[in-house]
Order: structure tokens, then C-alpha cells, then sequence
């Protein structure tokens, strides 16, 4: 999907007492517009001290230190056998900085093989971001009345993707090598993408300062460590290419599942067929496979229409996603488990219970908005609430929350699925090692956290609307509990 983004026009024909009804705030979210951090303030809501701690030492923290989780992660499976109390025990015999720096000293290996590896996937990527063909699809209009225009192409490509992936095993399996070399390298292609990425969002802090695509842009109140963090700019374009979406779908959802293929070559190369690592990749790959199929929808979520293109996101895209997200995978290439007929298929099933479970509630909330509530939900006629919001100079428009289906169990019913699902591809690994459980750890963290900063953005964009949805609705993620 390359975006264009386009100017709507005004409508000016919405009734007077809807103003009075919403509360006329402009999205805003947790790490929100200026706008929205200026009413909060005024509401007495936020102090100064969750202001520092929000613009300054959380930022600071989290560029620091993801960048070495990623690098641990990675190092911790392949120099300590998998385990974090191993890791703290080197730690604890040698000085944490050293070993941090002999970690980093992966930088010393790069070469032209890892910047080719990484150079030829940009361009790849990019040479099919722009070429395959596409339906236009819009996303939603922005607090400045921008219209991202997408080519909705991304299915294609992860296929074509993944295709060029099996011919390339084929070719260079013809010619005595083998694509696990990945596998081997992964350390200073690793050290290699974050400086990389490091570097790369520095350029569209810059960018989206001096030279924005839209008028989605420019510096918030934060400062610079909050704006290199969460960015200047919510819809950047270079040469025509949407960043977020090549940084996103392109890279860091396709370079995933590559991942995932090339730990588990690796794993037949070194140990044969194991079906831990086989009940893992099949659901790892159907979960993106679902990703891609759906891909539009993403373009309505908050990594798009709410964060900007800064370290966040885009780092987050480049180096946390394809590190992280495989990483039960990367262990399972080490401490291959045989898990027997029975228990393989039954985690088989489960999971892929859960991924169409999470796909059914994805696409339930957009179907109905689809067809403007002029539809059935489980058979019955959705409980709806129109909301109205306002956006910046004052036009109001409706959108629905719909409260029935699955988004009557919960709010955010469909993080229960995500999580089990992940616990699923995770549990393959078995209980020996706490490290396969990372990503989970994170995705139960990342899913809470975001709970809280969309019902933040909700309750700013729609005011009551949002309470009643909240009052129909009373819990957050898990039924009757929280
Ligand atoms: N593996 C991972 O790391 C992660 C996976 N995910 C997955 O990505 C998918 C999308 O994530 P999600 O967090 O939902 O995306 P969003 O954050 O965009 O979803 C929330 C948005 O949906 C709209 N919405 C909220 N409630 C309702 C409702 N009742 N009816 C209709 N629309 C509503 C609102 O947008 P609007 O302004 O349009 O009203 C809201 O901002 C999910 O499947 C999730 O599990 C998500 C995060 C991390
Ligand atoms: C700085 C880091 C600690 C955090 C990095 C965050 C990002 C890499 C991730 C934040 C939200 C994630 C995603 C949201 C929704 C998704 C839809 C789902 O169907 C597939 C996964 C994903 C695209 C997912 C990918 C990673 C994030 C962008």
C-alpha cells in the first residue's frame, strides 16, 4: 500500500445541539495531540510530574533500553543457552557494561553480506509496494481533516513475499547454500538495524518538522526526547512511499514470518522434523496470513491513525518486531521439543481456534460500521450507539460503537484471543526457560497499556457516547473482572 492522503470537505449540515452533546475534543490518546493534552490540564486531570514522566524520562528510558532488550534477547538465546538466570550470573561474574559492549561488538562483523541482506529487502520491498496492483482504500480522516488514501495490496505482497522466499531456498539449495545463514549472521544484522533505525527515525523527526507530507505534523509541547519518540509526523510520505505502512506491513509484519520460515530451516538442518517448532510456525504464519487478509482494517487502528512515525512505531517496526515477535521460534532452533502426536495437534487446534476468534471480532466492528449498522450481529439486530465527534474547526461527524457480539462481552474482548493464542505458540517451548515467554510477557504489558490509551483517545474523541458505551459495557478486557 503506497498513501496518499486527501483534503475532505466541509459538511456543515449536522444539527446545533450536537455540539452541546459532545464533548468537542480532538482525538487525542496517551501520548496525545497538543490539543488534548491542554484540555486535560485544564480538567486537572494531569499533573506535572506524570507530564515529565510521560515526555521526558519514559521516552529517554524506552530508547535506551529496548534497543538492549532486542540485542539481549537474542544474545541471551544463542551465548546462554536460552536462560536469563544464566545471563544474570555472567552479569554478575563480569561487569554488566562489558558484556554489553562485547554484545554490541557485533557491529565490528558487519559487512556487505548483512548490509546487502537488509538493502535488498528494502529494495525488494519496496519495488513491490509500488508495483502490485490494488483496490484504493481510505482510512479515516484525520484530526486535521486529512484522508489517507491506501492501495491495499499487502495480501499480494506477503504472497509474492513469501513465494520469492521458497524459490530462493530452492535456488541457493541447488548451489550448496541455504538461506539459515540469516539464523548465524542474526547478531549483527541485528546491531546492524538498530543503528540503522535509530538513525532513520532521527531523519523523519527532522522531516517532519521541516518538510511534512500533511498537516498531520510538526512538534508537539513534549520536546524533543517525546517527539523522537513518538514522532513529528502521523502520515509521512517519501517519494510517494507511506513510511508507516512500508515500516509496519512491509518490513517488520513480512520480515516476521521470513523469520519464522528461516528458524524453522534452521531447526530441520540441525535436528530433523520437530513438531514444536512445526505447531508454532503454522500458527505464527497463519496469524500474519490473518494480518494480511485484513490489512485495510489496520489501517483504522491506533498505530496508524494516532502514532506518529517516530521511534515508537517505526523502530518498533524495524527491530522489535522482527527480533522479538519470532523469538519462540529462535529458541525452539536450540531446544528443539518433541511433543508427541496428541499434545502437538491439540495446541494446533486451540490456536487456531483463538486466531479466528480474533479475526471474527476484528471484522465484526467493521462490518458493522460498513453497513452502517444495517446488519445482523450473532443473528440478532446490534446494539449500537451513533457517536458523534467533533474535528478540528468544528465539523461533527457520527461513527458507531457497537455494543453487542463480541464487543458487548468486553471493550477490548479480542486482546483475550491475541494473548491465549500467543500463549499457545508459546507453550510449545514447554517450562524449562522463562526467555520464550518474553513476547508474551510484552504482549499482555503492550495490550493493557493499550487498552488504556484508546479508551483515553475514545472518551476525548467521543465524550458521552463514549460513557454510555462504558455504562452498556462495564468491563475493559476480561468479563465480569477487569
Ligand atoms: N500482537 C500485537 O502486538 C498486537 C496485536 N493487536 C491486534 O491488532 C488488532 C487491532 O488492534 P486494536 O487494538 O483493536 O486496534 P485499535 O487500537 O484501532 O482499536 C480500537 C479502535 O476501534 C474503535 N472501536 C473501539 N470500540 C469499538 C466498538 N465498540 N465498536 C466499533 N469500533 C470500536 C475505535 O476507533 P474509532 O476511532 O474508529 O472509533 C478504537 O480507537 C487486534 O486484533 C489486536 O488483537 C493489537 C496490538 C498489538
Ligand atoms: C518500542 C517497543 C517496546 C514497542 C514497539 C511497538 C510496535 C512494534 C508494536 C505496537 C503495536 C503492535 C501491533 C499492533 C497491531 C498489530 C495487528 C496484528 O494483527 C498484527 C501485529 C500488529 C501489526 C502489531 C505489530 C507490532 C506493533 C506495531
Amino acid at each position: 500500500m503506497t498513501g496518499v492522503t486527501t483534503r475532505s470537505k466541509s459538511r456543515k449540515s449536522e444539527k446545533k445541539d450536537v455540539y452541546s452533546k459532545s464533548n468537542g475534543v480532538i482525538s487525542n490518546g496517551f501520548h496525545g495531540y497538543k490539543e488534548g493534552y491542554e484540555t486535560l490540564e485544564k480538567s486537572g486531570v494531569r499533573r506535572r510530574s506524570v507530564y515529565l514522566f510521560n515526555h521526558f524520562f519514559f521516552p529517554l528510558v524506552m530508547v535506551g533500553l529496548t534497543p538492549q532488550i532486542v540485542m539481549l534477547c537474542w544474545y541471551t538465546n544463542v551465548k546462554f543457552g536460552g536462560s536469563y538466570s544464566a545471563l544474570i550470573t555472567h552479569f554478575r561474574s563480569h561487569s554488566v557494561f562489558g558484556t554489553l559492549l562485547k554484545m554490541w561488538s557485533e557491529l565490528s562483523n558487519i559487512n556487505t553480506f548483512t548490509v546487502g541482506v537488509i538493502f535488498g529487502y528494502f529494495a525488494w520491498a519496496l519495488f513491490w509496494m509500488v508495483v502490485l496492483p490494488g483496490k484504493e482504500v481510505r482510512g479515516p480522516v484525520t484530526p486535521k481533516g486529512n484522508t489517507p488514501v491506501y492501495k491495499d495490496n499487502g495480501f499480494l505482497h506477503y504472497c509474492v513475499t513469501m513465494a520469492g522466499f521458497a524459490i530462493l531456498t530452492t535456488v541457493l539449495k541447488y548451489n550448496g547454500l541455504t538461506p539459515t545463514v540469516v539464523y548465524d549472521r542474526f547478531g549483527e544484522l541485528l546491531a546492524f538495524m538498530n543503528v540503522f533505525a535509530l538513525c532513520f527515525v532521527f531523519l523523519l523527526y527532522i522531516k517532519g518538522i521541516t518538510r511534512p507530507s500533511t498537516s498531520d505534523s510538526g512538534k508537539t509541547a513534549g520536546g524533543f526526547f517525546f517527539d523522537y519518540y513518538w514522532g513529528t509526523e502521523l502520515y509521512p510520505r517519501i517519494c510517494g512511499i507511506d513510511v508507516k505502512v512500508f515500516t509496519n506491513c512491509r518490513f517488520g509484519m513480512t520480515v516476521w514470518p521470513l523469520m519464522c520460515c528461516i528458524y524453522a530451516l534452521k531447526s530441520y538442518e540441525l535436528h530433523g522434523f520437530v513438531d514444536s517448532m512445526f505447531v508454532t510456525t503454522i500458527l505464527q504464519l497463519t496469524y500474519i496470513t490473518k494480518f494480511f487478509t485484513w490489512e485495510a482494517g489496520y489501517m483504522h487502528t491506533i498505530d496508524i491513525i494516532l502514532d506518529r512515525a517516530g521511534f515508537y512505531i517505526c523502530w518498533g517496526c524495524l527491530c522489535w518486531l522482527p527480533s522479538m515477535y519470532p523469538s519462540v521460534s529462535l529458541y525452539l532452533v536450540s531446544h528443539p521439543v518433541r511433543l508427541g502426536t496428541p499434545l502437538a495437534s491439540s495446541i494446533l487446534i486451540v490456536g487456531l481456534i483463538y486466531v479466528l476468534i480474533n479475526y471474527l471480532a476484528d471484522l465484526q466492528r467493521q462490518d458493522v460500521r460498513k453497513a452502517n449498522g444495517d446488519c445482523l450481529v450473532w443473528g440478532r439486530k446490534p446494539d449500537l450507539i451513533r457517536a458523534k465527534y467533533r474535528i478540528e474547526g468544528g465539523e461533527v461527524r457520527e461513527s458507531i460503537l457497537l455494543a453487542s457480539g463480541w464487543w458487548g462481552l468486553s471493550r477490548h474482548f479480542h486482546y483475550i484471543p491475541e494473548i491465549l493464542l500467543s500463549f499457545f505458540w508459546t507453550v510449545t517451548t514447554g517450562f524449562e526457560n522463562v526467555l520464550p515467554y518474553t513476547y508474551l510477557i510484552v504482549l499482555v504489558i503492550l495490550l493493557t497499556h493499550r487498552s488504556f490509551r484508546d479508551e483515553q483517545k475514545c472518551s476525548l474523541k467521543y465524550g458521552i457516547y463514549w460513557q454510555e458505551y462504558c455504562t452498556k459495557v462495564k468491563h475493559r478486557i476480561i468479563p465480569f473482572l477487569f
